[in-house]
């Protein structure tokens, strides 16, 4: 009977307020520090998936010393150790809200809640907001990131004139030439290119551009349908748009509407902050990169430079883009990060007002060199746009990187928190008539 009792009836002392307890399992036992402690002086959380079937428990210190992003913890013999999601304590609604981006509040009034339903159910609100804004994706190691490139990456070894019939040519690029093809087996039609490379180097950046296309495909994003590498070539079958923003500025510069031009900028933010909460960048945004169709889509292409930042690389130096789109500390060597992309996202905003970036008729090394030393580019007509407009450039165009808006910042700035829920269709129309415009 005794033996019984020591079994069942065993008691034990919390290690936080020393009461005995009754030690009927493990499950009494902090998950980080290992010591044991009473119901009051720990806390259980279920598995998210699992439930009850696996829940665990942290004594107080330990659950509320987590630090909720880059949650660690601590082993048996003191180690400290990068830990699951899982283990990370919930943030309070006033924590959430620290971490929203300045002006949340109007991206909120924007969609048609009022102050008092605001100040009514802020708690939820801001849970939703964050939600929305969550995303942000550890940064992976150069290991993980060729691992999960080499695993997405499949570049058939079939002939892709098969199953891919060329119709014509759209256009020629400085690595292939670019042309409208129809897959014979459902009549659809796609954007094919095709590249020739010339050395190894050049096939591995291909393969880059590809993985990265792979890995990136969001609505603001051109579509990725496969790649071929066949008789000498690199063939990439992607999505069919009707041609880039470029071709609309030539025509239609400082008259595209004001709210057309915020409903762009609208599109290119939400794929570069989708690209940037991957620790991505961009590195050639203007207006060539730009692609729009006529049902008023608007998607980022060309991943020819775009790279991948890495907890081994977390900042870039090389200096690849055009020059007049580059921002100045890439233009000066400096390490840069994903607000390069911002940087060239103000010189496409002056490009649509004004018909083309600052300094482009300059030679490219005096270019660079002003980009460098001169006061950022403003819009030249102060009276033709609107203040939002004027302030959304400026936020763009910061020459110091620290101080320039994040993609995340821009997408709650009033010019983009007004652009009209039917923008896309306005965009369309717009098109459809410089389209017909053009064939008269
Ligand atoms: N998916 C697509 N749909 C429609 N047109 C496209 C598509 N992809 C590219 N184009 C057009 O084809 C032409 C050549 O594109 P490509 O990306 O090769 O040019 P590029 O940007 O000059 O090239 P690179 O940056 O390699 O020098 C451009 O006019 C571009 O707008």
């Amino acid at each position: 009977m005794d033996i019984i009792a020591s079994v069942f009836d065993r008691h034990s002392k919390c290690a936080s307020c020393n009461k005995l307890f009754k030690l009927s399992s493990k499950r009494r036992k902090c998950v980080i520090c290992k010591l044991l402690y009473c119901k009051r002086c720990s806390v259980k959380e279920s598995h998210p998936h699992l439930g009850f079937l696996a829940p665990k428990r942290y004594c107080l210190s330990c659950y509320n010393e987590q630090p909720s992003r880059t949650t660690k913890k601590k082993t048996s013999n003191g180690q400290i150790q990068p830990d699951s999601p899982m283990l990370q304590r919930r943030e309070t609604a006033a924590e959430k809200e620290q971490r929203l981006p300045q002006g949340w509040q109007n991206m909120v009034t924007a969609v048609g809640i009022s102050n008092e339903e605001l100040e009514e159910n802020k708690d939820s609100i801001v849970g939703i907001m964050s939600f929305m804004l969550e995303g942000v994706k550890p940064m992976p190691s150069r290991m993980s990131f060729d691992l999960t490139m080499s695993n997405r990456v499949q570049l058939l070894q079939t002939n892709p004139e098969e199953i891919y019939q060329i119709i014509r040519k759209i256009g020629e690029g400085g690595s292939g030439s670019v042309y409208v093809v129809k897959n014979s087996q459902n009549n659809e039609t796609f954007a094919l290119k095709r590249i020739r490379p010339k050395n190894d180097k050049q096939r591995e950046e291909i393969v880059n551009e590809i993985a990265l296309t792979v890995l990136s495909q969001n609505p603001n994003v051109l579509s990725y349908y496969e790649s071929y590498d066949y008789n000498g070539f690199i063939w990439i079958v992607v999505e069919l748009m009707k041609g880039n923003l470029t071709d609309l500025i030539l025509d239609r510069w400082g008259r595209i509407p004001e709210n057309l031009m915020a409903y762009i900028s609208r599109e290119v933010i939400r794929g570069l902050a989708f690209l940037h909460h991957q620790h991505r960048i961009h590195r050639d945004i203007k207006s060539d990169n730009v692609l729009i169709s006529l049902d008023g889509k608007v998607k980022l292409g060309d991943f020819g430079y775009a790279a991948q930042l890495t907890t081994d690389q977390d900042k870039r130096h090389t200096v690849v883009g055009t020059p007049s789109w580059m921002a100045p500390e890439l233009v000066v060597g400096s390490d840069y990060d994903t607000k390069v992309d911002i940087w060239s996202l103000g010189i496409v905003l002056l490009e649509m007002a004004e018909g083309e970036p600052p300094y482009l008729r300059e030679n490219p090394m005096k270019a660079l060199y002003l980009i460098a030393s001169a006061a950022p580019p403003r819009l030249q007509n102060r009276t033709k746009w609107s203040e939002d407009f004027k302030s959304f450039v400026e936020q763009c165009l910061v020459k110091e990187p620290n101080e320039r808006a994040s993609s995340d910042t821009l997408l709650t700035h009033p010019f983009i928190v007004n652009v009209p829920s039917d923008a896309e269709q306005q965009f369309s129309r717009f098109l459809n008539e410089w389209a017909q415009s053009k064939r008269r």
